[in-house]
């Protein structure tokens, strides 16, 4: 307990602290409608109800004959039954008024989405159908078997009662709720309004994709990769040119991005180098700490600042290590920007099909492959999974714990795993 307290002191984070204390200094974001189509992606800022049932109607499932079942009884192949189709419904029109009168025996010709008519229970598929006189549609059909209640019908509401959970408040909407929605003709959506986001590479090497590469200089990438992730999340993003490493131009570039936007995301810069200047140029701005080191590798020089409702995340610029940092502190914050109500990340237990022999004194995350197994998920580390990599996080489906301490992890161990 006085060890966490001290920890504390020192602005040093556990992952899990770091991904709470971040997640709960996101501004809660506002309101707007968007049209449907445009609400993918976004968080619904109200809980969607169903207004009717779904289906609205009782419908066939098949193409066929709808009949009263009670008339279909004692059919054989001994003994066929005849059935008079003396009407027929076609998918969009109603059923109002369509054998309310109609003898025994008659059948209703439909088609699989058809409206049935009430006095019909059952519809009999057009494969076990003989047509014996007359058009499709109108005539005589044979049937040999009798049909079974409620056989190839939806019933109203069948698939979504009347006020029916469809969308909760905070859930991001994806193609599956948009399917949902919009079965219920909802036009526009309420969604929470997109954060904006400014990410700063930090670093006097770095390079413009178009410019030419001078030597000891390298091509910016960190700045790519979180403008691509946070965008493809729903922000929305201003990526600036690389800073050189000088405190006062890299806290004038903060000061100003926070004019526009809550959150500053800066990588490079973080650790410990005379040029590392991240943490300084922070404290020019008149932002505090929220911690200034995380019990993680890679990214253990990973911090946050606060001023008022403003945020900086200081990345580390070693590009796995840069990576880690966003799969695990930034894309909780963004997620309750978002208004996502779940802003955690969602962990998953398997078991390591190779051994990481990496002693390290903080949990490391490692790069895997996930397949699932007959006893559960298998994790597979990658090789070549350095901090200054950035092929290290290609090709990874998972990021997985080698938990702090000893030697690194034995094949067979059980760890817990991010999928990306
Ligand atoms: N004496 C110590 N040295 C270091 C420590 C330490 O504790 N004591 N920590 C190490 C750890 S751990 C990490 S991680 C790195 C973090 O360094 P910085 O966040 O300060 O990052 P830089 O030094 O600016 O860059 C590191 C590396 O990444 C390249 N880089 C930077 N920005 C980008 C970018 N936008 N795109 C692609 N690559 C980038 C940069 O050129 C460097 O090679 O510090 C260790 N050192
Ligand atoms: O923690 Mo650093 O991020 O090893 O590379």
């Amino acid at each position: 307990m006085i060890e966490t307290r001290a920890r504390k002191r020192e602005g040093v984070a556990t992952v899990e602290e770091a991904e709470e204390w971040l997640g709960l200094r996101a501004v809660l974001p506002g309101k707007e409608e968007a049209e449907l189509a445009s609400a993918l992606g976004r968080a619904a800022a109200e809980t969607y109800v169903s207004p009717f049932p779904l289906p609205p109607f009782r419908r066939a499932a098949m193409d066929g004959y709808a009949v009263c079942t009670a008339d279909t009884e004692g059919a054989s192949p001994d003994h066929p039954l005849l059935l008079f189709v003396e009407s027929e419904l076609k998918a969009g029109q109603s059923a109002e008024g369509v054998r309310a009168d109609a003898s025994e025996r008659s059948a209703v010709r439909v088609f699989t989405g058809s409206p049935v008519p009430a006095s019909c229970d059952s519809v009999i598929i057009q494969e076990r159908v003989r047509r014996v006189a007359g058009e499709d549609g109108i005539g005589v059909v044979q049937i040999d078997r009798p049909a079974e209640l409620g056989q190839h019908i939806a019933e109203p509401g069948e698939d979504l009662p009347e006020c029916s959970l469809l969308v909760k408040q905070g859930t991001r909407i994806g193609a599956k709720e948009l399917a949902i929605l919009a079965s219920f003709g909802f036009e526009r959506i309420a969604v929470y309004k997109k954060p904006s986001v400014v990410v700063l590479p930090i670093g006097d090497e770095l390079t413009l994709p178009g410019q030419p590469l001078l030597p000891g200089r390298i091509y910016d990438s960190n700045s790519f990769m979180l403008e691509a992730s946070l965008r493809e999340m729903g922000a929305v993003v201003h990526r600036l040119p690389p800073c050189a490493d000088n405190a006062e131009e890299i806290a004038a570039r903060i000061d100003q991005a926070w004019d526009a936007a809550d959150l500053v995301v800066t990588s490079g810069g973080a650790s410990v180098g005379r040029y590392d200047c991240a943490k300084s140029a922070a404290e020019l701005t008149g932002a505090v700490p929220l911690f200034t080191k995380v019990l993680m590798r890679p990214g253990t020089p990973t911090s946050a600042f606060v001023r008022g409702n403003k945020t900086l995340i200081a990345l580390s610029g070693n590009p796995s290590a840069c990576f880690a940092g966003l799969e695990l502190l930034v894309k909780p914050y963004l997620r309750r920007a978002l208004g996502r109500e779940q802003f955690r990340n969602e962990w998953e237990e398997g078991t390591l099909s190779a051994g990481v022999a990496k002693p390290c004194p903080y949990p490391r995350f490692i790069r895997s492959r996930v397949r699932a197994s007959a006893d559960g998920w298998r994790i597979e580390p990658l090789p070549n999974d350095r901090s200054g990599n950035v092929a290290a996080f290609a090709g990874a489906g998972a990021l997985a714990i080698v938990p702090a301490g000893g030697q690194g992890a034995g094949a067979g161990q059980r760890v817990r795993w991010l999928r990306l």
